[in-house]
């Protein structure tokens, strides 16, 4: 069944086209990532899908809503957003700030069911020992765990990651990647994620979004998508492709051209 729908999107900062004729289907309960070089309008997209950004034209559906007629508290209630995590400060504790992610269902004021939901997503995520420290005092990393926290509390069917393992070491990787994952199998939410690591992307993912130039070019399983002539075409890049089953591995070799990404 499909989750989000999209079809001719288009959207631009001004006269400069960003996006260009988007049209996808993300089906519910499925963990999908959109790959592609650096610029290519993928956190645009995710912007876009959370009504952060007003598509020029097209049209974007959460089940059967269109989201030109969401207001923001709906969105919100519907969809929980991880940015990128450039410079974030909130001068609150992480206790305060997961339980930002509760406001589109209560409101400012928060009763001991919402906080007992922080304490379990806290303790869920292995972090309960932060709690009561300072946000802005963490660690990069540890500040995108605390922004994930936040959007799983906010207890929404879907959740839009924009680089969520990029200021992470290889263990804290996993372990994102692995919770993502089980809240997809086991609460069947779904969920979209911009990354750049293609290995990771061809792990975790049931569908890779391809984007190059603010067009999705290849859509479909890892092994459809993460193939030597797409990663040629799209980043400028020989790589090896190594198939185990349906799990490519990718091993860049060296540039074709440079200037092919931005
Ligand atoms: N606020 C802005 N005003 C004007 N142009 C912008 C703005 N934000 C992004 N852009 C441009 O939109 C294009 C797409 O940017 P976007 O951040 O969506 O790409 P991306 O694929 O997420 O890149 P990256 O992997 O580097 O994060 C880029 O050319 C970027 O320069």
């Amino acid at each position: 069944m499909v989750k989000i729908k999209i079809r001719d999107m288009c959207f631009g900062y001004g006269s400069t086209p960003i996006l260009e004729d988007v049209s996808v289907d993300i089906y519910r309960s499925s963990f999908v990532s959109i790959v592609g070089p650096n610029g290519a309008g993928k956190s645009t997209m995710l912007k876009c899908i959370n009504k952060i950004l007003m598509p020029n034209s097209g049209d974007i559906h959460i089940d059967e809503c269109n989201l030109k007629h969401m207001k923001r508290m709906e969105v919100a209630r519907n969809l929980a957003y991880v940015p990128q995590s450039s410079n974030r400060i909130f001068p609150t504790t992480v206790f305060e700030t997961v339980l930002m992610g509760r406001r589109p269902h209560i409101g400012w004021f928060n009763n001991e069911i919402d906080k007992e939901k922080v304490w379990q997503v806290l303790e869920e995520m292995g972090i309960e020992d932060l709690a009561l420290c300072s946000f802005d005092e963490l660690s990069g990393g540890q500040q995108q765990k605390i922004l994930i926290a936040r959007a799983l509390a906010q207890d929404t069917g879907v959740i839009l990651l924009d680089e969520p393992t990029s200021n992470l070491d290889i263990w804290h990787q996993l372990d994102v990647m692995e919770s993502v994952q089980r809240l997809v199998s086991e609460k069947k939410v779904t969920a979209l994620m911009a990354v750049h690591d293609l290995n990771l992307a061809s792990r975790y993912s049931d569908q890779i979004l391809m984007m190059k130039d603010g067009k999705v070019v290849s859509a479909g399983k890892p092994s459809q998508v993460l193939t030597t002539e797409n990663i040629a075409k799209v980043y400028g890049v020989e790589a090896h492709v190594y198939n185990h089953a349906e799990t490519p591995y990718v091993m860049p070799l060296k540039q074709l051209d440079v200037g092919v990404s931005s």
